[in-house]
């Protein structure tokens, strides 16, 4: 059962300065129990399509449905299936764990044995029910992070929106975070869509990722299909010598062998998809040697998602703008988890 369904949703921002087309009519649907991820560097669109499926951002074009209830028509009932863990904490440092979850609870007019009740199961589920009784202010930060995860879940949402859950966060907790998602998902049996700009996050995390660039989707679908769809194996490799046309008549010789797909410069380094790369090395090797090229550096890999991003956008995945503007969001979350 398709229980997100977007169609030709767009959101342009108009600000004094000129307008800003955030999101530019994307579509997709997401299955009932999919982790279905938004994988994109920062400003891609990703906060702004995840702010317009929770209601809090009206669309300029286009339309959604969650669970069937249209996101512009019917906001009310969109937001009771829905839990949404925004980037910034929700958790109030003055309060405990518990009553945190109470307030949370009581938020969504919930009666109060029920609030005890789910509260201690989400506090267990996430490891916080130990320190329950203390102030939040006295928690680290994936702890503060854990709670405001089980902070929306307490109305038992049928999917659960995270935008980027794990920003900031060390590796370590990053990855426990992981693991309660997957609990989430298992124990709940709920639907998860969440943003992030963490590739490794996406691909041990996501049943299917949609990648998205400067406001549209470049392409969908598993990890794995992702990854194969780029055609092989990747070799990498760096030439040293000055003389572009021995170069380019050496890298014709290798773009006519069979098992070679495509080949691809960048920063002087040239990128080789093939199939059987193992084997192709050798040969790659040896027509160097007839050519009278010097190869410096060789490697093969197979692809990951940061190739296939760099194949489906033809940049790096990587945006000077929006790592000042992660930075800043970073120390202000350090700030406030201090
Ligand atoms: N309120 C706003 N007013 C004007 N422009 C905005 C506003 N919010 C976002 N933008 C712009 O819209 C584009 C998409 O931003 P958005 O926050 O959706 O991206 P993102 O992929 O979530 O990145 P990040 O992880 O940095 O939040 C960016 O160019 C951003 O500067």
């Amino acid at each position: 059962m398709k229980v997100i369904e977007v169609k030709d949703l767009a959101k342009t921002y108009y600000t004094p300065f000129g307008s800003i087309e955030a999101v530019k009519g994307i579509s997709f649907e997401v299955e009932e129990g999919e982790i279905f991820g938004f994988l994109g560097p920062n400003g891609a669109g990703k906060s702004t399509t995840i702010m317009m499926l929770t209601t809090l951002l009206g669309p300029t074009r286009g339309t959604a449905k969650i669970l069937g209830y249209d996101i512009v028509h019917q906001p009310n009932e969109v937001r009771r299936v829905i839990g949404y863990v925004s980037q910034d904490l929700t958790v109030d440092d003055t309060l405990t764990g518990w009553e945190n979850m109470y307030l949370q609870g009581r938020f969504y007019h919930l009666p109060k044995d029920v609030i005890k009740q789910r509260s201690e199961e989400l506090l267990k589920l996430l490891r916080l029910y130990e320190r329950a009784k203390d102030k939040a202010e006295t928690y680290s930060g994936g702890m503060r992070k854990r709670l405001d995860i089980a902070m929306g879940l307490i109305h038992r949402p049928k999917i659960l929106f995270l935008d980027e859950p794990t920003l900031g966060l060390d590796v370590q907790t990053r990855q426990d975070i992981w693991e309660y998602v997957q609990k989430i998902r298992k124990e709940n049996g709920m639907t998860i869509f969440l943003t992030t700009h963490y590739m490794e996050e996406a691909d041990s995390l996501c049943d299917r990722i949609a990648i998205i660039d400067k406001g549209e989707i470049k392409a969908l679908d598993t990890p794995r299909r992702l990854k194969d769809s780029i055609g092989g194996d990747l070799i990498s490799l760096r030439i040293s010598n000055d003389s572009p046309e021995q170069i380019s008549q050496f890298l014709e010789k290798v773009k006519n062998l069979e098992q070679v797909k495509n080949i691809t410069s960048q920063d002087g380094r040239y990128t080789i998809v093939a199939s059987n790369a193992e084997k192709l090395i050798p040969v790659i090797f040896s027509i160097a040697y007839e050519s009278n090229i010097n190869i410096s550096s060789i490697t093969m890999k197979k692809p990951s998602l940061y190739d296939v991003y760099l194949a489906y956008t033809g940049r790096e995945f990587r945006d000077e703008e929006g790592s000042k503007e992660d930075a800043m969001r970073i120390r202000r979350l350090v700030r406030r988890t201090r």
